[in-house]
């Protein structure tokens, strides 16, 4: 156990998602970060908030691994947004160098706010080379019902299916978010650890897609396994500081606040 944790990412420059919000999840649980920026996603105030994502060259990727994991005794890893076949390719070879006793996978395939049809052209690569390194991933609605090839994702026995669905093509651990996309008063997610599904649920707060949620949830997990916790508990503190987070975010009323607890200016 190091108590630190790495995380390989793209830049949201407002501070609520990517590894801008990664790193302050890191910091808020104790746990030292260092991170590696795979794209930069930038949001236009003056177009509807409309997003630009602009790749990294794959070679300064490598560079940042080789940097990162030359410097540090790492054993976590947390990927979020990769954003090409070219950086899941680099992203993949930089990991199998080493064992890792945990990589989180945020199997991010579009922002918050954007059109379906505008998914990164990255599924089928993160299946084929990041899903077997994966110890733990977290896909949301969408992310879980294009990885597990469903249709819709309507119920709890949807949620269960589709985390059964992506458990069979590698990963260990399987949190499938429902979020706000389920009907109902709560935001319930599944965990599947290969053997049972657990419901997790709290009483959702608006049904408002909140930016940044799923960027931090992802990276409490890998905080809480940098610090030697197993999944499950691990799983259980990111539930409880999303949701204490949005809670913040939703009475401030910050656009793009982090929902890491420390908000703005604070
Ligand atoms: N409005 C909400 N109220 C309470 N919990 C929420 C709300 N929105 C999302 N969550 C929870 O936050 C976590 C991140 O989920 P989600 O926002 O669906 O992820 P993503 O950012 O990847 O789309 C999940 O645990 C989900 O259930
Ligand atoms: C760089 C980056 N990573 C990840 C995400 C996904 O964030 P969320 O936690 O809202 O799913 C975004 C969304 O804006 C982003 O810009």
């Amino acid at each position: 156990m190091t108590n630190r944790a790495y995380v390989i990412a793209g830049s949201e420059a407002t501070g609520g998602a990517g590894i801008q919000a990664d790193l302050k999840a890191f910091q808020e649980l104790g746990v030292y970060g260092m991170g590696t920026i795979t794209c930069i996603v930038s949001f236009d105030p003056k177009n509807d908030w409309g997003h630009r994502f602009v790749p990294i060259a794959p070679d300064v990727i490598a560079d940042q691994i080789e940097a990162a994991t030359s410097c540090h005794d790492l054993d976590v890893v947390k990927l979020g947004m990769l954003g090409t076949p070219d950086t899941i390719d680099v992203v993949a070879e930089g990991l199998r160098r080493q064992p890792w006793r945990h990589v989180v996978l945020d199997p991010v395939l579009i922002c918050k706010g954007q059109e379906p049809g505008a998914a990164l052209d990255t599924d089928k690569a993160l299946t084929a080379q990041i899903l077997p390194l994966a110890t733990v991933i977290t896909p949301n609605h969408f992310e879980a019902r294009t990885l597990a090839g469903m249709e819709s994702i309507e119920t709890v026995d949807d949620l269960v299916e589709a985390a059964r669905r992506i458990h069979a093509l590698g990963p260990r651990h399987v949190v499938v978010k429902g979020g706000v996309e389920l009907p109902g008063p709560d935001a319930v997610d599944v965990y599947f650890d290969g053997e049972e599904a657990t419901v997790l649920s709290a009483p959702k707060i608006g049904d408002a897609r909140v930016s940044g949620a799923g960027c931090t949830f992802a990276a409490a997990i890998t905080a809480e396994l940098a610090k030697g916790g197993d999944v499950g508990r691990a799983v259980d503190v990111a539930k409880a500081m999303v949701r204490e987070g949005i809670d913040q975010r939703v009475t401030t009323h910050a656009p793009f606040a982090s929902v890491t607890t420390a908000t703005p200016g604070s």
